[in-house]
């Protein structure tokens, strides 16, 4: 690669940056490159469930993002650009994918999670090659790639974190820091090229501009010059305004060029052939209409690089514009999500409450028929539940099962995913059967009645079960009135409490207490996970004598001595009212320095999880959830004047209030 050579190539063509992000004008100016700023109107949305890796999110991003533009241009802009580049830049760390914080209290959870750690920034970059035909219709062709670096950051202190989000940089940065400016403090070492960390990998860019320009693929076959989307150069070319390509003379000459090979400016990806002879461009360019329609539906992006894609058969009727409003495919798709939701938490439910992730633990590799005679149910409905079980992402369908009922060695077997292996199945430590069970026979039928709670701002037990649930004997009545309910109830505390304990135990450094007493602590889970954290603490269980030995009522009896307290999931239970009289029974039973944890998931008016959260407590109980400095306030109130905040990025978050 020489340097001028592969800029130089891009001079006297319409270059345009399909970004808005100033680090990306910035470096690409900085090395001489002349180019319009035309940011993109994409909405970076796509269902990250959907891919296999961080870095295939990044890359379909990328490319929609340029498309969008391309696509614009002509019609909003009135001319055509030769040649648009977009890119995407994210964060992964503990296999989740972080962009640009939506607020402080985001950046905060994206540093606290960075901090300490090594971490990976990969930014995929897309090129979309535009070309106006003699008949005015526009072929697009397509090369993406990304680039990693891995970055690690220092152990970064709580003044140090709000020192860097109070200064406004980390809000429109990929992960939530700046490593040119300000973020360069916190970083110990990079790996791997600097300037992709900013948003642009600039030396990669400019290898694929020289594939693209300078080599000549055209005596290759596509194994040859067509490289994964990971690599390098793609042949996927479309025609989004009309299927006349495909009726062209030229491509139906298969030792032909694809016929926008049209003078020095052609790129070489389009005057691919295939090996069976035929011109890559029929197939191609359906390849990424098709993969665009896709992402839009919400499925796997099917990658256009020159795998043969069958003809769509219906196609679009000639001369119809063929516009992706990608805005309000976003928008309707996220509807289509919000509206199916039920669906999907029924699914979840049945599949969980059938054993299905159990079966497939013990003997992974089953055909649907198997599946069915091992649940003792119907072939046709069982199929129904993997197949939507395997469109969440809670199983895999592979192909080929050599077991005694399949018929074809091609035939579908089903695995439990990652996800399932990890909470759906009943002897993982992390499952969540125990929640999923409650959520099912009791959240469920109040959730059908939520019309009425918000009407009568009250539970909804009694359109249930018949029974009126008052304040006096909440938990007596609602979940310790009959032994299954109550273990009901128990399995659901331990399975919560088993997943987030962990991060609960961790979210403040306790180690200068010695004795703990976990209010309302139920099957002892959380204490467990404190005792584990802590080998110096010593953690009792106090509870309704119904659930543990240690029993006492938290409201009339007298609290174990203890040095800290433990409210989890408690104080959610209850009205305003009540708050008051536990706190301050619990602010009472402490001595100066000592200290309460809360445990609850704090409203923050972006998560939908907490604010959900916040329905289910009203049609369960007579509480709500709160928001942290509502909690704050109350603490406060009772004598605990330091109280700190601690997200978790879990099912509930930490308040640590310490009395004066
Ligand atoms: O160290 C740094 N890391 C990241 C950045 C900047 O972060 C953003 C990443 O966001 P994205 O890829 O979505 O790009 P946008 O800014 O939203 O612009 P688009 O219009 O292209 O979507 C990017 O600006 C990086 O430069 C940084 O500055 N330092």
């Amino acid at each position: 690669m020489v340097l001028n050579p592969v800029i130089s190539k891009l001079s006297g063509k319409l270059v345009v940056l399909a970004s808005a992000s100033p680090r990306r004008l910035e470096i690409l100016t900085n090395v001489g490159l002349r180019f319009e700023v035309v940011p993109s109107w994409f909405k970076e949305t796509l269902d990250k469930s959907l891919f296999k890796a961080p870095h295939e999110y990044a890359v379909e991003t990328a490319r929609q993002k340029a498309l969008e533009v391309a696509r614009r241009m002509p019609f909003k802009h009135l001319k055509t650009p030769d040649i648009v580049i977009g890119a995407d830049t994210i964060v992964t760390v503990d296999g989740l994918i972080l962009e640009k914080p939506v607020d402080k209290a985001d950046a905060y959870r994206m540093l606290s999670r960075l901090s300490g750690k090594e971490h990976s920034v990969c930014t995929a970059v897309a090129i979309v090659l535009c070309h106006q035909q003699e008949n005015e219709e526009i072929d697009y062709q397509m090369t993406d790639f990304y680039e990693e670096t891995k970055v690690k950051f220092a152990d970064l202190s709580e003044t140090m974190l709000w020192e860097y989000i109070d200064s406004g940089e980390p809000m429109d940065k990929a992960g939530g820091y700046g490593i040119q400016a300000l973020g360069g403090m916190l970083v110990e070492y990079i790996q791997g090229d600097f300037l992709n960390v900013v948003g642009f990998p600039l030396n990669r860019f400019c290898k694929q501009l020289d594939l693209i320009y300078n080599h000549d693929p055209v005596s290759n076959d596509v194994e040859h010059s067509v490289i994964s989307s990971n690599g390098s150069l793609t042949n996927s070319i479309a025609n989004p305004s009309s299927n006349s390509s495909l009726s062209s003379p030229t491509t139906s000459n298969p030792h032909t060029d694809s016929p926008i090979q049209n003078g020095p400016s052609a790129s070489p990806a389009s005057k691919v052939k295939r090996k069976d002879g035929q011109s890559a461009l029929d197939d191609s360019s359906w390849a990424l209409v098709n993969s665009l329609s896709k992402c839009s539906e919400g499925q796997e992006n099917v990658s256009a690089v020159g795998s043969p894609v069958p003809p769509v058969t219906s196609r679009r009727p000639m001369n119809l514009p063929y516009v992706v409003d990608n805005v309000h495919t976003d928008d309707l798709k996220r509807v289509m999500e919000l509206m199916d939701g039920f669906k999907a938490s029924k699914v979840l439910f049945t599949a969980s409450k059938l054993r299905v992730f159990d079966l497939l633990e013990t003997r992974p590799g089953l055909v649907g028929a198997e599946v069915a005679q091992a649940l003792e149910a119907s072939l046709k409905g069982t199929e129904c539940l993997l197949e939507a079980c395997v469109s969440l992402g809670l199983l895999e369908r592979k192909q080929g099962g050599s077991s005694l009922l399949s018929i074809s060695h091609q035939e579908v077997v089903y695995e439990n995913s990652r996800l399932a292996q990890r909470f759906l199945q009943s002897d993982s430590p992390s499952s969540l059967l125990g929640y999923m069970e409650h959520c099912d026979e009791l959240v469920w039928p109040l959730f059908s009645h939520l019309e009425s709670a918000v009407r009568e701002g009250t539970n909804q037990h009694a359109k249930v079960s018949g029974k009126t649930i008052t304040t006096n004997n909440l938990f007596q009545d609602l979940y310790y009135f009959r032994d299954a309910q109550k273990l009901q109830f128990m399995r659901a505390m331990h399975s919560i409490a088993g997943v987030a304990g962990p991060a609960v135990a961790t979210a403040f450094d306790l180690s200068r207490f010695k004795t703990a007493c976990d209010l309302g602590g139920c099957t002892g889970s959380m204490a467990h996970e404190l005792a584990k954290a802590y080998p110096g603490l010593s953690v009792t269980v106090f509870d309704l004598p119904s659930v543990v030995e240690m029993s006492g009522d938290l409201f009339k009896d007298k609290l174990p001595k203890a040095d800290l307290y433990i409210l989890a999931r408690v104080l959610h239970d209850w009205t305003d009212e009540k708050v008051h009289a536990l706190l301050s029974k619990v602010s009472d039973a402490c001595t100066p320095g000592s200290a309460v944890l809360v445990v609850e998931t704090l409203l923050d008016g972006t998560r939908s999880y907490p604010a959900l959260q916040s329905l289910s407590m009203l049609m369960q109980t007579m509480g709500k959830e709160r928001t942290g400095s509502q909690y704050t306030q109350l603490l406060r109130q009772h004598g605990f004047g330091d109280v700190r905040i601690a997200h978790t990025w879990n099912f509930v978050d930490v308040v640590l209030a310490i009395k004066n």
